[in-house]
């Protein structure tokens, strides 16, 4: 999350983090939401990749144990079957994990609350996403040999490379930013994400605060009369920064696949 601030802890009951296992550690790389006590909806880019996963319910900081997390495995991962990888903007970035044991649900791990099958909110409603992604873009400089006067003896070689410098690292602790949803008719403008942005998306914010790497797959908590409902899964942002003017963070509108949702479910 750039922008924002840590959020309160377990003040998002729902949100988890899912973490990959790698020589013998666990690491966190996205985010998801509990939505029944055996079942988590996560991003389908996030779990393209056959690992060990595990999901870490009741988290604040991902670095340090607190005392209210619960570690559950993974028995299941149901990917959209229209998912496809190599194009992220065709949609269907939506995945569900079915975990080994039930979670126990407490003040500090909760079930989100999913709206109803086909709701389009306003533009402006108000929503916030969470989570434990990079604070800042990741930038890159590529240089340009025939844009910069530079001496020939400069090899391309170095002129080709880029340079990258990690922007932001993963938040420690969960963060939260307010991002009111942009309405379909803005944000596919030519000048916004033009079609690249499809209808069973949801897009928020578009000014300085944004998901980033490491929220994919977390929950857009939308305030529907006066309850928080999860209407978004954090899918992608512009590859030209996380923050990017007029590229919103773009979400999987859940209300778009309740039904395929309730078919896996039950
Ligand atoms: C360095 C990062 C920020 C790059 C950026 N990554 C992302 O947006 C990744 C999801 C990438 C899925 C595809 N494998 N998502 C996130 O970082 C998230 F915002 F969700 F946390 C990206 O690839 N964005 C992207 C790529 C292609 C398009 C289209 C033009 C199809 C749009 C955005």
């Amino acid at each position: 999350v750039v922008g924002g601030a840590v959020a309160k802890p377990n003040s998002w009951p729902w949100q988890i983090s899912l973490q990959y296992l790698s020589g013998g550690s666990y690491y966190h790389t996205c985010g998801g939401t509990l939505i029944r006590t055996r079942w988590v909806m996560t991003a389908a880019h996030c779990v393209d990749t056959s690992r060990t996963w595990r999901v870490v319910l009741g988290d604040h900081d991902i670095y340090n144990q607190e005392g209210r997390e619960q570690y559950m495995s993974v028995s299941a991962v149901y990917i959209h079957p229209n998912w496809n990888s190599n194009s992220v903007a065709s949609g269907y970035d939506i995945a569900l994990l079915r975990l080994s044991s039930d979670a126990s649900l407490n003040s500090y791990v909760q079930l989100a609350s999913l709206p109803p099958s086909g709701q389009v909110l306003p533009h402006n409603n108000p929503c916030y996403i969470t989570g434990w992604g990079r604070t800042q873009s990741q930038f890159s400089f590529k240089y340009n040999k025939s844009a910069m006067m530079l001496p020939e003896i400069i090899s391309d070689s170095f002129l080709s490379s880029d340079l990258h410098a990690a922007g932001g690292s993963l938040s420690a602790q969960l963060k939260q930013a307010y991002l009111p949803v942009v309405d379909y008719s803005t944000c596919s403008r030519s000048d916004w994400w033009g079609s690249t942005v499809k209808n069973t998306m949801v897009c928020a914010g578009g000014g300085s605060e944004s998901g980033c790497q490491g929220d994919s797959g977390g929950p857009l908590n939308c305030q529907v009369s006066g309850q928080y409902v999860v209407h978004g899964v954090t899918s992608f942002v512009s590859s030209s920064g996380c923050n990017a003017y007029k590229k919103p963070t773009v979400f999987t509108r859940v209300s778009a696949y309740i039904s395929w949702i309730s078919g896996i479910i039950g």
